[in-house]
């Protein structure tokens, strides 16, 4: 367990270690905290490139959300500082990495393995969505596993509290976005994070997400929710996907349903 968080953190209470990977807007870095030997994640983000791309005020806004936030499959912000150029992040360090590298090596995986990572999944938004925050960006990219292969929900870069219009543009790939998102209707709920979770599960069964195409492509098959789900997935994997991927925020699974879906309860041993 994390020391009594100290009030004040500086950057001299670390020993840096070797680089973890590059998030967005920054480096990251694994970090030992000199007194009590705690490991973490350090992540390093530039000021001057935070004012450039306008997002501070997210910053404060995920800190101010992190801050409150404590799952086993949601990446714990242990605290923040900065200096005069950079800020400092003191993230969970998760022991074995991203989720999407495990994902390219596999190509895809397993339904057990899947089902396990899909009923993880569904327990951390189950806990965000009652705290009303909506993540708004689940991808392989935005997953890291724990030292016991739990999911880690991390970059909560785009997560705001329910409900929301977005203000700022998107970037990155396309394919996780729901209908509602890109039709540009005026709000959209916790029902978007429902919507990604499912080409989630399509993804990490098939090893492509269901939409992929070109940009143009991408959002006219989005919008029309027009998938085809290959015949070696099992039928009741197919009926979860099916049941997420419906274009009507409204009419998707609630969250609570997915834990006592067949599919997941087939797989998942309940064990944490
Ligand atoms: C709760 O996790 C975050 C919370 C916030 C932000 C963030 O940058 N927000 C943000 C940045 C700029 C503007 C607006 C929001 C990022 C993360 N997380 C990360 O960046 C993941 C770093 S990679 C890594 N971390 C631990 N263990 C590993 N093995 C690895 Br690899």
């Amino acid at each position: 367990p994390p020391p009594q968080a100290p009030r004040e953190f500086h950057l001299g209470m670390f020993e840096i270690g070797r680089p973890l990977g590059k998030g967005k807007f920054g480096r990251v870095y694994l970090a030992k905290e000199r007194k009590n030997g705690f490991v973490c994640a350090l992540k390093v983000l530039h000021k001057n490139e935070l004012q450039k791309n306008k997002v501070e005020k997210q910053l404060r806004r995920e800190i101010e959300i992190q801050s409150n936030l404590r799952h086993p499959n949601i990446l714990q912000l242990y605290g923040h500082f900065h200096d005069s150029k950079r800020v400092f992040l003191i993230l969970e360090f998760a022991g074995q990495g991203e989720l999407y590298k495990m994902l390219q090596k596999a190509g895809r995986f397993s339904e057990p393995r899947a089902a396990e990572y899909i009923a993880q999944m569904a327990a951390a938004l189950q806990y965000l969505h009652k705290k009303h925050v909506i993540h708004r960006d689940i991808k392989p990219e935005n997953i890291l596993v724990g030292i016991h292969g739990e999911i880690k929900l991390s970059d909560f870069g785009w997560s705001v509290h329910a409900p929301n219009s977005r203000r700022t543009t998107m970037c990155g790939t396309l394919d996780y976005l729901p209908p509602e998102m890109l039709n540009g209707s005026q709000y959209h709920s916790d029902k978007v994070d429902l919507w990604s979770l499912g080409v989630l599960t399509y993804e990490f069964l098939v090893g492509a997400a269901p939409f992929e195409d070109t940009p143009i492509e991408t959002q006219k098959r989005i919008v029309k929710g027009d998938m085809k789900i290959p015949d070696f997935i099992s039928p009741e994997a197919a009926d979860l996907i099916r049941k997420l991927l419906v274009v009507k925020p409204d009419q998707r699974i609630p969250i609570s349903d997915i834990m006592k879906h067949p599919w997941i309860v087939k797989h998942v041993t309940g064990r944490s």
